[in-house]
C-alpha cells in the first residue's frame, strides 16, 4: 500500500510538473491546422512559436489568426467589447512567427507538428528537432492518418511523443484525441491530456490506430455518401421505395427547419 501511495504521489507530482512546464508551445506548420493550433494555444496563455518553411505562408497565417480571434473575442467577449480587445491584443503578443524550425524550439515544452502528411517528411523534421530541442519537451503530430510510432521512431524520445489531432476549424471544435503508442510514458499522456484542457478542449484517449476514433468513423461514412452519389441514388432506382425522397422532410428543409441550429424542426429549440 504504502508503494502504492510512493507511486501514486510520485506520478501526480511528475504529471503536475510536466504541465506545469507547458508554457512554450512551437508549432511546426502554418497552414489551416497549425494556424488553428497556435491561435487557441495563445488564446489560452502559452507563449507561442508558429513556424513554417514558407515565409509568405507563416505572415498569412498570422493575418487569418488576427481575423479569427476577431470572431471569438466578438462571441466571447460579447456584453464587454473592451476586455473583447485586451484577450485579443494579449493573445497576439503572445504570437510569434518565423521560418527556423531548429531554433524556434531551443525553448519548447511542447513541439506540435501539423506539417505536409507525408511520412519521410515528418520522420525527417522530428529527427532534426530531436537533437536541438530540451530533453523535457515532449513532441507530438497532429497526423490524420499516420501511424504515431512510425513517425517517433525517428526519435529518441519515444516516451515524451504523442499524437494531438484537432479538428478543423481549430478555434470552433472541442474535441481532441490524445493519441499515445506503447511508449508514451504515463507522465507524458496525462501532460498531453492536462494541455488540451489548458486549450479548452475535451481530450479523448486514443490508441494509435488507423483512423484513431473519428476519422475511423467518419470516413467509411463519407465514402459511402459519395458511392451512393455515384451509384445514382434514387434515380437509378426509381421503383425502390427504400430510396425515395422523404417528402416531410424536402418540406422542412424548404421551410428552413433544419433542427437545432435553425431553432426548430422536429422539435423547438431555445437558442442560450
Ligand atoms: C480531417 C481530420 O483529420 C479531422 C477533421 O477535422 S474532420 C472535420 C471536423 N469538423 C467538422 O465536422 C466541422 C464541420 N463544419 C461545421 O460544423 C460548421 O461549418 C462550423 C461550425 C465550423 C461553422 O458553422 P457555419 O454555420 O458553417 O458558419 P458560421 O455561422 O460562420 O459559424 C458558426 C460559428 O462558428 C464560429 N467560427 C466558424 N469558423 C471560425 C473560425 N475559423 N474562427 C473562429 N470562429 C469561427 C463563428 O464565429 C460562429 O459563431 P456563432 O455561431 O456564435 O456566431
Ligand atoms: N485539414 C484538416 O482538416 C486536418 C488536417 N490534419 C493534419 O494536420 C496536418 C496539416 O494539415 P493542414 O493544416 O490541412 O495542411 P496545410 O497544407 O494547410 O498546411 C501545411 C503547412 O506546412 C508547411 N510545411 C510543409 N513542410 C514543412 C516543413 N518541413 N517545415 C515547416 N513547415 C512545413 C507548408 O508550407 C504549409 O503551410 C497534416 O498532417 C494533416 O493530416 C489533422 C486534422 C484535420
Amino acid at each position: 500500500m504504502a508503494f502504492c501511495n510512493t507511486l501514486i504521489v510520485r506520478t501526480f507530482t511528475q504529471t503536475a510538473a510536466m504541465a506545469a512546464a507547458i508554457k512554450n508551445v512551437t508549432v511546426i506548420g502554418s497552414g489551416l491546422m497549425g494556424a488553428g493550433i497556435a491561435q487557441v494555444a495563445a488564446q489560452t496563455g502559452h507563449h507561442v512559436t508558429m513556424v513554417d518553411i514558407d515565409e509568405v505562408a507563416v505572415g498569412k497565417a498570422k493575418d487569418r489568426i488576427g481575423a479569427s480571434i476577431q470572431r471569438v473575442a466578438k462571441k466571447k467577449f460579447a456584453q464587454d467589447p473592451e476586455a473583447g480587445q485586451k484577450f485579443i491584443s494579449s493573445a497576439l503578443e503572445k504570437l510569434q512567427i518565423s521560418t527556423d524550425a531548429i531554433s524556434s524550439v531551443k525553448s519548447a515544452d511542447l513541439v506540435v507538428e501539423a506539417i505536409v502528411e507525408n511520412l519521410d517528411v515528418k520522420k525527417k523534421l522530428f529527427a532534426q528537432l530531436d537533437e536541438v530541442a530540451p530533453s523535457h519537451a515532449i513532441f507530438a503530430s497532429n497526423t490524420s492518418s499516420l501511424p504515431i510510432g512510425k513517425i517517433a521512431a525517428a526519435t529518441n524520445r519515444k516516451d515524451r511523443f504523442g499524437g494531438l489531432h484537432f479538428f478543423n476549424p481549430v478555434p470552433v471544435m472541442k474535441l481532441l484525441e490524445v493519441v499515445r503508442i506503447p511508449e508514451t510514458s504515463q507522465g507524458t499522456y496525462e501532460a498531453m491530456c492536462d494541455w488540451g484542457k489548458a486549450m479548452g478542449k475535451v481530450t479523448v484517449e486514443c490508441k494509435d490506430t488507423p483512423g484513431f476514433i473519428v476519422n475511423r468513423l467518419l470516413v467509411p461514412y463519407m465514402f459511402e455518401a459519395v458511392r451512393m452519389l455515384d451509384r445514382g441514388w434514387h434515380a437509378e432506382y426509381p421503383e425502390n421505395t427504400l430510396f425515395e425522397p422523404c417528402e416531410l422532410l424536402t418540406n422542412m428543409v424548404a421551410e428552413g427547419k433544419h433542427g437545432v441550429k435553425s431553432g426548430k424542426g422536429f422539435y423547438e429549440y431555445n437558442k442560450k
